[in-house]
């Protein structure tokens, strides 16, 4: 039986340094494919984990949620019946709810040869209050659903800001375990503990479902309080064939696309570092960019070295990197105003 562990997050959490960890220290003698999702076109993170053997199926969808019956499932499937791995990981997007993606897993267990494991839930610590606020109706979806919350960034906080982090969360979620020391200092197998012994996630998914109105049919699908009868995506259907949200839990329902943007291209266009440096210090002013939650790519340096970046609010990192077959930038926030970002990356 195959096992499948959600590695679920908030933009920028730290997702997919917490994978790297487990798929180096904690499940290396296993054989792993990870499913990610990537809110938005561009797929970015895929190097480091297909250096380490690592199978990746990239499932690039502005929207999770119409992803998750069709595609989805059919991405399971096919990835149990051409690899038969151990485990399978699943990264969802940062803005995709847990208990969907949770939903849906649960859904093709049986079809698919699966189980669900764990649902673990990657946080920066040091955001954990504002996202809350603002982002509550994604975030809290996050923090509530899962059996493992692990905090990011836990080395550069406060004894007092930590402990405030932890009350937040546990009014969210009074069961889950909450790993606080940070990743690296953790041997691999405290980790396997942490992840395994407490994500049964059973109970805790009931509880999603209930609590999210959703009703399970017979034809597998996840419906969210209504019911129609196209094949995925059961909110309300206009004719602009897009999906709007409909108010009917008391978190509101809303799409990943309703409320955040997604702007990426490809480009050949070279750059002087401290031009990126710049760039990525301007992030932060709302009204030429908008409220921009992450930023992420690798492009060519004017000297044919390569950089990677990572952005999210109130820090940055810039690393080399290998060529890649061309250079990729990826924006994601609230308002963002796209011209202003092309503009300044002659894009
Ligand atoms: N200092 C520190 N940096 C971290 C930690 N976790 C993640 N980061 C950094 O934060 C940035 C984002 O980390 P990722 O692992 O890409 O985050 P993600 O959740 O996969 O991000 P998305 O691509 O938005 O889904 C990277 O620059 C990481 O190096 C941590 O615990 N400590």
């Amino acid at each position: 039986m195959t096992k499948v562990d959600i590695i679920s997050g908030f933009l920028g959490a730290g997702k997919t340094t917490f994978i790297k960890r487990l798929v180096t220290d904690v499940f290396q003698k296993e054989q792993i494919v990870l499913i990610e999702n990537e809110f938005g076109e561009i797929g970015i993170d895929g190097g480091f984990l297909k250096d380490a053997g690592i199978e990746i199926t990239e499932m690039n969808s502005g929207c999770i949620c119409c992803t998750l019956v069709g595609d989805f499932s059919e991405a399971l499937k096919q990835v149990v019946e051409q690899y038969h791995p151990d485990r399978i990981l699943i990264e969802p997007s940062g803005v995709g709810k847990l208990s969907d993606v949770a939903g849906a897993v649960r859904n093709v267990e049986e079809d698919c040869g699966i189980e669900l494991n764990s649902c673990i839930t990657v946080a920066d610590g040091k955001k954990v209050k504002s996202y809350l606020r603002n982002f509550g109706e994604f975030y809290s979806n996050q923090i509530e659903h899962a059996a493992t919350i692990v905090l990011s960034r836990t080395q550069s906080m406060t004894d007092e800001k930590l402990k405030e982090a932890v009350h937040l969360i546990r009014e969210e979620n009074p069961d889950a375990s909450i790993i606080t020391t940070p990743w690296d200092k953790l041997d691999g197998e405290v980790i396997r503990k942490a992840v395994e012994q407490t994500s049964k996630p059973t109970d805790l998914l009931k509880k999603a479902c209930l609590h999210q109105e959703h009703y399970h049919h017979g034809d597998g699908c996840c419906h969210h309080g209504h019911h129609h009868d196209e094949e995925c995506c059961h909110h309300s259907h206009h004719e602009d064939g897009c999906c709007h949200g409909h108010h009917h839990d008391h978190e509101g329902h809303h799409h990943a696309d309703e409320i955040f943007t997604s702007w990426g291209t490809e480009t050949a266009e070279k750059y002087e570092r401290t031009e990126i440096e710049r760039f990525l210090d301007a992030l932060t002013e709302e009204h030429t960019y908008g409220t921009v939650l992450r930023a992420k790519g690798i492009v060519e340096g004017m000297d044919g070295t390569w950089m990677e970046f990572d952005y999210v609010p109130g820090e940055y990192e810039i690393r080399d990197a290998k060529p890649d077959y061309t250079g990729k930038v990826c924006v994601i926030g609230t308002d963002i105003h796209t011209d202003k970002i092309q503009q300044t990356l002659h894009v």
